[in-house]
């Protein structure tokens, strides 16, 4: 029996992914696995039994990556699990910034009096606005938000232009060719008449629009930041609106210094919330923790390689590394000491950090708590898993 514990709202559908024959959730205090959403993580103590983390999400600025690692910990997201709700979103508030439909409601609704629809068509001329048609977008970052905010903006006749210099190949092929890219940052800011931004937060993305990028903008721009708080320099926004250098900012991120500017619209980080992206996050997030703990198959992980090997023999062992030379050598001198012979291996690694599968035939209990301890005693291994295969019943 595994636990996994919960933080955050976490659809009962994907909790419904972990058989309960196999599975309690928020009943230990040691979990096996975490699944989480916002939850902060660097304020939030994990130990060493959590084997895994799952954020039902994009993004994992929420999560210590490096302490993760060091302990073995495995950390995943679920990537474009919550893409279309946020694009949603983003056409939402496109549309609400070039028609003032807040503004106009409110104005309706305290209209009196049998001359309503007089009033109304008299004092409609208020609340004219502009039209998405034919004005520019630049896009920055085009994963799986971006690539789906391009498609619905130019389905709207939108002009549009995208930046993004680190797009990985998969993404590159699935984004439509008539995406017009621009060759540098500066390039997207001076054209555009609106910047929706679509970038994980990290070290080099903190206030990557800061003064010197608003300073390119037209003073007309529109600026959406749908992705993180701090990818923005806020006190240059709040500068440029008060000087008319950009006409309006519109965020998912509140602070104390944003609130109640006239030229801010603020959502609460609603991008990812529908009840579609929840269940799909949730579920996406299960399964992978499921296949993780179940196989040591890694996808989506954002701390460890990828890793996926067909689980046919009895007993698989999982080794989380530094990957330095010879570890593979080192762990099968151990293997053959012991006379188990491998059936099936796979070794992969990322940056620092390495993952080895080695399949075998079953041994005894005894001999595999022997055989853990060994394998452990490599300075450069971090954690050990042994797994029986559910499909080969002893
Ligand atoms: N407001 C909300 O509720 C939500 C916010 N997000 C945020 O949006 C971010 C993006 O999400 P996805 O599109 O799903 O991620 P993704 O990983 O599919 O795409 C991110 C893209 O940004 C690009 N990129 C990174 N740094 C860049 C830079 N400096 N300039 C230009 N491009 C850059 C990458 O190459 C990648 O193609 C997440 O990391 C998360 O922080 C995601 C979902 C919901
Ligand atoms: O609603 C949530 O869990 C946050 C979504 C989000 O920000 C993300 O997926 O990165």
């Amino acid at each position: 029996m595994k636990d996994i514990k919960t933080y955050n709202v976490i659809a009962q559908e994907g909790l419904d992914e972990l058989p309960a024959d196999m599975y309690t959730v928020n009943k230990s205090t040691k979990p096996d696995a975490l699944l989480i959403r916002s939850q902060d993580m660097h304020k939030t103590p994990f130990g060493t039994s959590v084997l895994a983390i799952a954020r039902a999400g994009a993004g994992v600025n929420n999560i210590p990556l490096e302490k993760a690692t060091s302990q073995g910990t495995a950390v995943f997201n679920t990537p474009g699990s919550n893409a279309n709700a946020v694009k949603e979103l983003i056409i939402t508030m496109l549309l609400l910034s070039v028609r003032p439909v807040f503004a106009s409601v409110k104005w309706a609704q305290k209209l009196a009096g049998a001359d309503v629809s007089l009033q109304t068509e008299k004092g409609k001329n208020h609340f004219a606005g502009t039209e998405l048609y034919g004005k520019k977008i630049g896009i920055i970052g085009l994963g799986n938000i971006g690539s789906r905010v391009a498609k619905a903006c130019m389905d709207l006749g939108m002009k549009v232009i995208g930046y993004d210099p680190y797009i990985s190949v998969e993404k590159a092929w699935q984004l439509s060719n008539d995406i017009p890219r621009a060759e540098s940052l500066e390039e997207l800011l001076e054209q555009s008449d609106f910047i929706t931004i679509h970038i994980p937060y990290t070290d080099k993305n903190r206030n990557i629009i800061g003064e010197d990028e608003i300073n390119v903008m037209k003073d007309t721009a529109v600026l959406l930041n749908y992705s993180r708080w701090g990818i923005v320099d806020e006190d240059a926004v709040i500068k440029a609106l008060d000087a008319k250098k950009l006409r309006l900012f519109i965020t998912d991120f509140s602070s104390e210094k944003i609130l109640n500017h006239k030229q801010i619209i603020v959502t609460p980080h609603l991008g990812g919330t529908t009840e579609e992206a929840e269940i799909n996050g949730a579920k996406m997030a299960a399964n992978t923790l499921r296949k993780y703990l179940e196989t040591g198959d890694i996808v989506n992980s954002v701390n460890l390689p990828n890793v996926e090997m067909a689980f046919d023999a009895p007993l698989r062992l999982t080794l989380i590394h530094q990957n330095v030379p010879n570890m593979v050598g080192r762990i099968t001198t151990i293997l053959a000491k012991e006379e188990i012979n491998i059936d099936n291996m796979i070794n992969r690694s990322r940056g620092k950090i390495a993952y080895t599968m080695i399949d075998a035939a079953d041994i005894s209990e005894g001999k595999l708590k022997e055989l853990k301890k060994e394998l452990l005693e490599i300075p450069e291994v971090i954690r050990v898993r042994a797994l029986h295969n559910p499909k080969i019943v002893k």
